[in-house]
């Protein structure tokens, strides 16, 4: 099956589009086959050994959402001290979550203990199933923009905060918490670009012909 050139422009247009997604949050409720679109994108990724390690907390529950966001709130407050003081003053003015906003929030999960110790792939990497769950928020993330729903990754809180609130078992792995709603617009930049708090980097100074390399 090829790809024409509207559906690769279509890809890249979400690519270049996505964002991060923290205050423009709307209240309208996500129809469940748009939800189980996106679920079942993030279940397409990419896994090593095809383990498929992760799991999808939906959290929609009000009370739910207001002890995940004390969480934040008291994570925030420590992260807040450790930038220097223009920095701060810089932080503060950041809305850095949409957690109660957002009328949906998922906790992505990896549990590195599916389908067995030895997998094809992670021998001798361990955290291979690691970025194997970052393979499937990746790809939800892009549903959600094809979607025109906007998703923020929430990831000043502490695991102790979700693992007590969602009862997640101590031998499975927190990845990210994630907040998905529709939005009132998005932003052409990533707001930390807008807000001056670092540029884009030159895609120049990123890319390095045998960099490091002995030969
Ligand atoms: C692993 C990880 C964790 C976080 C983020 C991203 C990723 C990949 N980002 C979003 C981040 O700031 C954002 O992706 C960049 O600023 C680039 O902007 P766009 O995603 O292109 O809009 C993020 N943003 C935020 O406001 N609060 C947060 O806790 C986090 N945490």
């Amino acid at each position: 099956m090829n790809i024409s050139e509207s559906e690769r422009d279509a890809l890249y247009k979400v690519i270049f589009s996505r964002r991060d997604v923290r205050s423009e949050f709307l209240p309208t409720p996500i129809p469940n086959d748009v939800l189980s679109n996106l679920l079942k994108a993030a279940h397409h990724a990419p896994s090593v050994g095809f383990m498929q390690p992760w799991d999808f907390i939906v959290v929609d529950n009000e009370q739910t959402k207001v002890a995940i966001k004390a969480g934040f709130t008291q994570a925030n407050e420590q992260a807040e001290s450790l930038f220097s003081a223009d920095k701060r003053s810089q932080y503060k003015k950041l809305k850095l979550e949409g957690i109660i906003e957002a009328p949906l929030g998922i906790c992505v999960t990896c549990d590195k203990s599916r389908n067995g110790p030895v997998v094809l792939g992670r021998t001798v990497k361990a955290e291979m199933d690691l970025y194997s769950a970052v393979c499937a928020i990746q790809n939800m993330w892009l549903a959600a923009r094809a979607e025109n729903l906007g998703l923020g990754w929430v990831s000043i809180i502490e695991d102790a905060v979700l693992r007590d609130v969602l009862g997640i078992p101590e031998h499975i792995d927190i990845i990210a918490y994630l907040c998905i709603g529709y939005v009132s617009e998005f932003k052409n930049k990533p707001e930390l670009e807008e807000k001056g708090w670092l540029p884009r980097m030159d895609i120049n100074d990123v890319i390095h012909f045998n960099r490091w390399s002995k030969t």
